[in-house]
């Protein structure tokens, strides 16, 4: 068996990473010693100059092979499917971030760090971000979008055009409209992009994020190679119910599921997962009923492919 290869988590044991080096060591370890051979650091969206303090804080992780990359998620994405994003830091791509941000990863001895940025194709200057990411070797994934579907198609054929290779759709079903037969929106254009062979979707099988009939229904109609499951942890992983933040918000985390505390803005979304890769192929398996060799595909094979295309 691979090793699992987690595409999008945002910490652990309290510790949310890039915001300092040894607590994002220490949630690195926790997910690492759950059996994931493989990490990626998700931060959400936040300042330019936060960002640029939080990818120095993680690049050197990634020079030393404790991190297998950044994931930038945000801050160009949907107001309206902002999730558990600050809605004061959502902007329009910001060309000048995204150089600053690949000159800090080289400064540290770390040029490929960027792995991956989520992004809503329906802002203005995405095609422009799409060039520049590209051009830097980052996956640009489309996530936390109310876009149409078509928008999200014409989107990810530009993404497999400008960077030869499938785009990532960030957690399908989350952050996005859900699926209505009279307006299919992001979820149809994924499910048949995917099933083309021409992206791979993100899935947060923890038992909160997606039902498990719609889990299986994504193994059956696109198939695990299109598939890559995520945990999404944020920081309350490996630690029990409480308060906690993400970013700069309020998280209450009841019965292992972690909500904004804000009741207002937010208006108590899902704040991430407090589950590891590895519990969630097991409750893909176990709850969803997915094949147990393609629940596996989908934590290590699918993964890597997107991390050494
Ligand atoms: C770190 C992050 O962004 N996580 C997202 C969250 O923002 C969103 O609220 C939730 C549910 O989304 P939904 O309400 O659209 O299903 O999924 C994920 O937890």
């Amino acid at each position: 068996m691979s090793a699992l290869v987690d595409l999008h988590c945002h910490g652990a044991l309290g510790h949310e990473f890039g915001h300092e080096s040894g607590g994002s060591a220490a949630a690195v370890a926790h997910h690492r010693a759950a059996g994931v051979g493989s990490v990626v650091a998700s931060l959400v969206s936040a300042r330019p100059d936060t960002l640029v303090g939080q990818v120095a804080t993680l690049a050197p992780l990634v020079a030393r092979g404790e991190l297998a990359g950044i994931h930038l998620e945000g801050p160009f994405l949907s107001e309206e499917r902002r999730g558990a994003h600050d809605p004061s830091v959502l902007t329009d791509p910001d060309l000048a971030l995204v150089e600053s941000l690949v000159s800090t990863c080289a400064e540290a001895g770390a040029p490929n760090a960027l792995v991956q940025w989520t992004f809503a194709p329906e802002r203005a200057g995405s095609g422009d971000l799409v060039a520049a990411l590209a051009r830097h070797g980052i996956l640009p994934a489309v996530g936390h979008t109310d876009a149409s579907a078509a928008v999200v198609a014409a989107s990810l054929v530009a993404i497999a055009d400008a960077c030869g290779r499938p785009p990532l759709v960030t957690h399908l079903f989350n952050g996005m409209p859900p699926f209505h037969h009279r307006s299919g929106g992001p979820v149809a254009a994924a499910l048949a992009a995917a099933a083309r062979g021409d992206c791979v979707v993100e899935l947060i099988a923890d038992g909160v994020h997606v039902a498990a009939e719609v889990v299986r229904m994504v193994f059956e109609t696109v198939g695990p190679e299109h598939v890559a499951l995520v945990s999404d942890a944020m920081a309350a992983t490996g630690l029990g119910d409480g308060a906690y933040e993400i970013g700069t918000l309020e998280v209450e985390v009841s019965g292992g599921v972690a909500r904004l505390a804000d009741g207002g803005s937010g208006r108590g979304s899902i704040a991430g997962s407090t589950s590891t890769l590895a519990q969630c192929v097991r409750w893909a398996v176990e709850v969803a009923g997915v094949p147990e060799a393609d629940a596996l595909t989908a934590a290590s094979t699918t993964p890597a492919g997107i991390l050494r295309p």
